[in-house]
């Protein structure tokens, strides 16, 4: 079919010059980052981290010890001390902080409403960021969040700027929370987007684009489509991808 997206898939085991990408991805919220990335990291053979997963983590610890979140000090204490296990595998999802598995309660609205509050804590930024870049430096994995591109990876070989117009994130979110993106549901989600991105631009820039990192619109564009755009890039910056990749014979 003429114009139909072709997916790359995965035929052999990621090349050994693939373990040491890193893939940074950045960009707002609903724009698609986490889970193109997630499918990205299947395909290659790469691990990948959600950091935005780590600031939600931190913030349902806080909550759960009835810190007061505008206590920065407390809550930079927290983050600072906080033994942080999260799962690398595409496969498998799994934040655990300190003991306590928070897989499903970081995703409850209780904490994306709070998150923000947390990620432009400084000083938690400081501490996370440097986790981040530990796992940076071991290579071989996807990296998305918000300043994935400018601070935590900006030597990245592969540094990518997922953006999408207001109305398309919205609609996405919505259909995501409540199956429809009707106005009902659309007026629902709209502050838990726009509201949650003007809080987050003000300690991170994800709406455009720095020096070297390549801006994907995705607002008309299917999920595939994303999918092949991002690898697309990866190739045309590290040939050696193409290797252990080929078009599927069929769209997935
Ligand atoms: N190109 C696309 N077209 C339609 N829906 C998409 C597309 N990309 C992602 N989605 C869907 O949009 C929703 C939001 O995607 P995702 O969670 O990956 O965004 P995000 O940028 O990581 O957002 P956040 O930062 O808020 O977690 C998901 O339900 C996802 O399946
Ligand atoms: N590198 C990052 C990653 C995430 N954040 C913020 C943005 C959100 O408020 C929160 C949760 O992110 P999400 O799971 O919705 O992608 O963390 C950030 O500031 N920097």
């Amino acid at each position: 079919m003429v114009g139909a997206p072709v997916v790359w898939s995965l035929v052999t085991g990621a090349p050994a010059p693939l373990q040491r990408l890193v893939l940074a991805v950045d960009g707002p919220s609903g724009s698609g980052k986490s889970s193109v990335s997630r499918r990205v990291a299947r395909v290659l053979g790469l691990g990948v981290l959600d950091t935005g997963a780590m600031y939600r983590a931190v913030t349902c610890a806080a909550l759960d010890r009835g810190l007061d979140l505008a206590d920065a000090d407390a809550v930079a204490a927290l983050a600072r001390a906080a033994q942080l296990e999260q799962s690398l595998d595409p496969e498998r999802e799994s934040v655990v902080i300190d003991g306590t598995d928070v897989t499903t309660a970081i995703r409850e609205p209780r904490v994306s409403a709070a998150v923000s509050a947390v990620a432009t804590n400084l000083a938690v930024r400081e501490e996370l960021v440097a986790r981040q870049r530990a796992v940076a430096a071991s290579g071989g994995v996807v990296i998305e969040g918000r300043d994935i591109t400018t601070v935590v990876a900006p030597d990245a070989p592969v540094r990518i700027l997922l953006t999408a117009d207001e109305g398309a994130r919205v609609a996405r979110r919505a259909r995501e929370l409540h199956g429809t993106a009707d106005a009902q549901a659309l007026a629902a989600t709209q502050d838990l987007v726009v509201l949650r991105d003007a809080r987050d631009s003000t300690v991170a820039a994800f709406t455009t684009a720095a020096e070297g990192v390549v801006e994907i619109d995705t607002s008309a564009l299917g999920f595939d489509e994303v999918v092949q755009a991002v690898l697309d890039v990866v190739v045309a910056r590290v040939p050696e991808a193409a290797a252990v990749l080929h078009p599927a014979e069929a769209a997935r």
